[in-house]
């Protein structure tokens, strides 16, 4: 049933309710009121009964008296009727309702009583109790019909008795005289009410008295008019009875009708309704007002309290709109949303936030907020952020912190957390709106790593760059434990390459950088090799094919390892370990990018270094070229212009007959020869000198910090190192000889040419003067020296 419905039918139930009731109590007071008039009327008719009752027999008793009186005084009483006057008064004295006590002869003649005198000619033969009289000698009291007195005009009845002549026989009529108007007194005194009504009628209903009297009374005496009901009730020959009844007049009465015992007399005493009702009606009437306040009142009251619900309803609907559009948008936003009081319990989760909590939207709510929080950390600067929101400073909190994803995975997530207070500023609920920025911020991350490793590279050597390479891995990955090796071309071959600062620090006591592995010698770690593609082992205690680890190696929990692929190839493999929770595919895209990373960084440092190597040295045999040589001498030369207290030596040396051993044994020959004089050459260098090729099979030396008697002692060190050091070539032993020429760089010297070409000079006088030998360049005047050394044999 719908509240409208509801709301009416209660309201009509209580109405017809206190209808009911207002009813039930008129009609019981209106039962009460009647059956109180019922009453009155049977008690004022029993009264009036009784008082005319008793008057009549009074008067009665008073006529018996009289007529004893008579009896015993009769015949002086018939001689002097007068006599019988006095006792008549006596008794009529007593009788103050009686207005004459008479008596008559047998003819009718009135013989004594009250003004007899006056009217001594009257006679009453004619009236009707009289002649009854007469011819009834057993006649008791009669009580006559209302008629006109012919002594006084006066309305009476007659109340009479036969009187017996002594010796029997009818002899007069002896008989008190009421008036109607005494009558009609005694009813006055009565309290009827205005609308009330008592009548006495003989039995021939004609009516004796009645009280209010009317104006035309003496019309209406004898008047037969009464109501059906009354006149049932006669007719039916019943004595007493109590009805309702419309008499004449139209006046509805309560009338109690009334036979006076054995006398022809009927008493009515009517009520009216009008009167009797009154009180009833004036109650019923406050009663009735009284419902109709309250019928009015409710009618009000329900429609003031349907428009409340009509109100209330629209604004519940407003509500219900409202919460549908925001569960909608919350639901299909991927955003996470989530409400929680302010001890972090949930009340709502979106389906995003279920989802990335992989926990079933149901099993939510109640849950708290700081559970899928691992960190402490974090969980700290959670409540520092909901501490900060206040309701004079409702502003919303931005924050990042770790989760416990789907999975177990940790991952980041960004906030906007905002409060909301009730209107008495107390914190009720929070919502927090947050994303996944786990991808984003390994992006950040890897970008910002890619950028330090760069400029890290431009000043660093390629195994320095590994290992801060490592180390960035590592705080990506959490990983305690991170290694970068090499695999040859044959992919068998593993070059130990370097490993993470920390490992270096904590782990690795046993030394391996740059050892040569097998990969089919090697355990588990490097089953990336096998499988070709990264591999996780998230439980290494349980893995079956592990081959345990080296003396000093730290328990390794879990591990992960990578492979680096150039044209098809696994070049490299960068394995990380012991990260607090399991590796995931995210790891392994993190750890890939950087792996590659340090890759191509460490194929560029090598190349790099090709590119100098090609630069700066002669291809054949392996010493400095030329020009790397002269830019040796140059910046050698400049030190000694700006200084002027540094010592350097120049030596040009060139093979003897070298055009012979290609001639003899081929140009093969000829570069073996080449190499081994350079071998030697190099092999007698301290590092501080430099050695180099300057074309075909000529050589020059720089050697620093070197006068011309160190250089000449070195160099024929060197002459005698070469003659004495044959080379064995295809089969046939080569003997070689070198001659060299010496000067040292001088302040004066223009440019690096001006020295060299001095020393070449002195190298053309060796040549000249027998070859094998060593020469000295004058430095002072350019004059060639033979050198002071023993001579070649
Ligand atoms: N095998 C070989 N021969 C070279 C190379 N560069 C130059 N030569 C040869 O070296 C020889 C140099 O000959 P020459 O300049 O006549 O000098 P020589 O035969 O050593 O005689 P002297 O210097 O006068 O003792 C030439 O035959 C060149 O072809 C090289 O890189 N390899």
């Amino acid at each position: 049933m719908n509240y409208k419905l509801r709301l009416a039918s209660t309201v009509l139930l209580i109405n017809l309710f206190v209808i009911l009731l207002t009813a039930t109590s008129a009609y019981l007071g209106y039962r009460q009121h009647q059956e109180r008039a019922e009453i009155t009327t049977q008690n004022l008719a029993q009264a009036l009964e009784n008082n005319l009752i008793n008057s009549i027999r009074r008067i009665d008793v008073s006529l018996l008296a009289l007529l004893d009186i008579d009896r015993i005084h009769y015949s002086e009483h018939r001689k002097n009727p007068t006599l019988m006057n006095g006792h008549i008064e006596q008794i009529r004295a007593r009788l103050p309702e009686v207005d004459a006590i008479r008596l008559t002869d047998k003819n009718g003649l009135l013989l004594a009583g009250h003004d007899v005198l006056n009217s001594a000619s009257t006679n009453l033969s004619d009236r009707p109790h009289f002649i009854r009289l007469k011819n009834d000698p057993t006649a008791e009291l009669l009580i006559s019909k209302p008629q006109i007195s012919r002594i006084n005009n006066k309305w009476v009845i007659v109340l009479a008795r036969r009187v017996n002549h002594p010796e029997g026989g009818f002899d007069g009529m002896i008989f008190a005289a009421l008036t109607l108007d005494f009558i009609s007194e005694q009813f006055s005194s009565l309290n009827l009410g205005p609308g009330g009504k008592v009548t006495l009628r003989e039995e021939g209903l004609g009516l004796i008295a009645r009280y209010p009297e009317p104006d035309t009374m003496h019309r209406t005496i004898g008047n037969k008019d009464v109501g059906p009901e009354k006149l049932a009730l006669f007719t039916s020959g019943k004595t007493q009875a109590t009805f309702r009844d419309k008499d004449p007049d139209h006046l509805e009465r309560t009338v109690t009708f009334h036979k006076l015992q054995d006398l022809p007399l009927y008493i009515s005493v009517g009520l009216s309704p009008s009167d009797y009702l009154q009180p009833w009606r004036d109650d019923s009437l406050k009663l009735a007002g009284i419902a109709l306040l309250f019928l009015l009142a409710s009618i009000y009251a329900t429609h003031v309290q349907y428009r409340a619900w009509l109100n209330q309803q629209k604004t519940s609907e407003h509500i219900a709109h409202q919460e549908a559009l925001y569960h909608e948008l919350v639901e299909d936003t991927p955003m996470l949303v989530v409400r929680y009081l302010p001890d972090t319990r949930i009340i709502f989760g979106n389906t995003a936030y279920a989802a990335f909590l992989g926990v079933p939207a149901s099993e939510i709510t109640g849950k708290q907020r700081l559970d899928f929080i691992p960190n402490e950390s974090d969980k700290e600067q959670i409540k520092t952020r909901i501490a900060a929101l206040t309701s004079e400073n409702p502003v919303a909190v931005h924050g990042q912190h770790r989760a416990k994803g789907k999975n177990g995975q940790m991952r980041w997530t960004q906030w906007t957390d905002r409060a909301f207070f009730d209107s008495t500023g107390k914190l009720t609920h929070l919502q927090a709106i947050g994303e996944d920025i786990t991808e984003q911020k390994r992006t950040r991350d890897i970008r910002a790593a890619r950028m330090r490793l760069m400029e890290f590279a431009a000043e660093h050597s390629m195994n320095e760059l590994l290992t801060a390479t490592l180390d960035e891995v590592g705080s990506l990955t959490e990983s305690t434990i991170g290694f970068y090796h090499f695999l040859e071309a044959d992919q068998k071959t593993l070059t130990l390459q370097t490993w993470s600062t920390r490992t270096q620090r904590e782990y690795c006591k046993a030394e391996g950088a740059g050892r040569h592995y097998n990969v089919d010698d090697a355990g588990i770690w490097v089953e990336a090799v096998h499988l070709r593609r990264p591999v996780i082992h998230n439980d290494y205690a349980t893995q079956e094919n592990k081959r345990g680890l080296p003396p000093g190696h730290a328990a390794l929990l879990r591990e992960m390892v990578v492979p680096v692929f150039r044209k098809g190839l696994i070049v490299a493999i960068l394995g990380v370990g012991n990260k607090p929770t399991p590796y995931t595919d995210d790891d392994v895209q993190v750890v890939s990018l950087l792996a590659d990373l340090a890759w191509d960084f460490a194929e560029s440092k090598r190349l790099e270094a090709e590119l100098v190597a090609m630069a700066t040295t002669d291809f054949l045999t392996g010493l400095f070229n030329r020009r790397y040589f002269m830019k040796q001498m140059d910046s050698e030369l400049a030190r000694l212009k700006r200084v002027d207290i540094t010592r350097a030596a120049v030596l040009m040396l060139d093979l003897d007959h070298f055009k012979r051993v290609n001639d003899r044994l081929g140009h093969a020959a000829g570069d073996a020869v080449l190499k081994h004089a350079a071998g030697t050459l190099q092999g007698e260098l301290r590092k501080i000198d430099t050695a180099g090729r300057l074309g075909g099979e000529e050589f020059a030396i720089l050697l620093l910090d070197a006068d011309l008697i160190t250089a000449e002692i070195f160099a024929e060190r060197l002459r005698a190192k070469i003659a004495n050091s044959p080379i064995e070539y295809d089969g046939h032993t080569v003997n070689i000889t070198v001659s060299i020429g010496i000067t040292v760089l001088q302040v004066d010297d223009a440019n690096s040419e001006t020295a060299l070409s001095r020393a070449d000079d002195a190298l053309y006088a060796a040549k000249r003067d027998g070859r094998n030998r060593i020469r000295i360049a004058d430095v002072a005047g350019g004059r060639k020296q033979e050198s002071n050394l023993p001579k070649p044999v």
